[in-house]
């Protein structure tokens, strides 16, 4: 079914987001689940594919962050030296798959926080970046 297109002229008092009683936040939500869903690479994640491979990554030490969509974890290095190494490796596969971590580092630990701007969400390019780091990790 052809999806409902049509222009919302909001009136100088009421916003497009008033006139549809949505949320600008919701509608935000939508639009880039949509132009996840949407996307060539199509790396939207189902539900249920989600609950499994998250529990998975449970496994090697992710836990899912409560007010978001998104998946953590805290890496400990033997050294400074070490962890901006491992740091280094995975900047390159971000860069590759064009998907970057949200992540902070002080000495020889590393937090890092997975989630896909684009969906406002998990998406499968989340399951791969963690997989990738818990390879790197443990090679380091
Ligand atoms: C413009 C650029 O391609 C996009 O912003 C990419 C960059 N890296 C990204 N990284 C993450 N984690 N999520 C994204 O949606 C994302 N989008």
């Amino acid at each position: 079914m052809s999806g409902l297109m049509f222009t919302l002229r909001s009136s100088s008092s009421w916003p497009c987001s008033r006139l549809l009683g949505l949320s600008s936040l919701r509608l935000l939500q939508l639009s880039r689940n949509n132009s996840c869903k949407m996307s060539s690479d199509s790396h939207w994640l189902s539900p249920a594919d989600r609950d499994q491979l998250v529990m998975e990554l449970r496994a090697t030490g992710w836990v899912e962050v409560e007010d978001r969509n998104a998946i953590f974890k805290e890496l400990h290095f033997k050294n400074f030296n070490q962890a901006f190494g491992f740091m280094s490796r995975v900047a390159l596969q971000a860069e590759k798959m064009n998907h970057h971590p949200e992540w902070f580092n002080v000495y020889n630990k590393v937090q890092i926080t997975l989630t896909t701007h684009d969906c406002g969400g998990l998406s499968k390019r989340d399951i791969k970046m963690a997989k990738f780091i818990d390879k790197i990790a443990v090679s380091m």
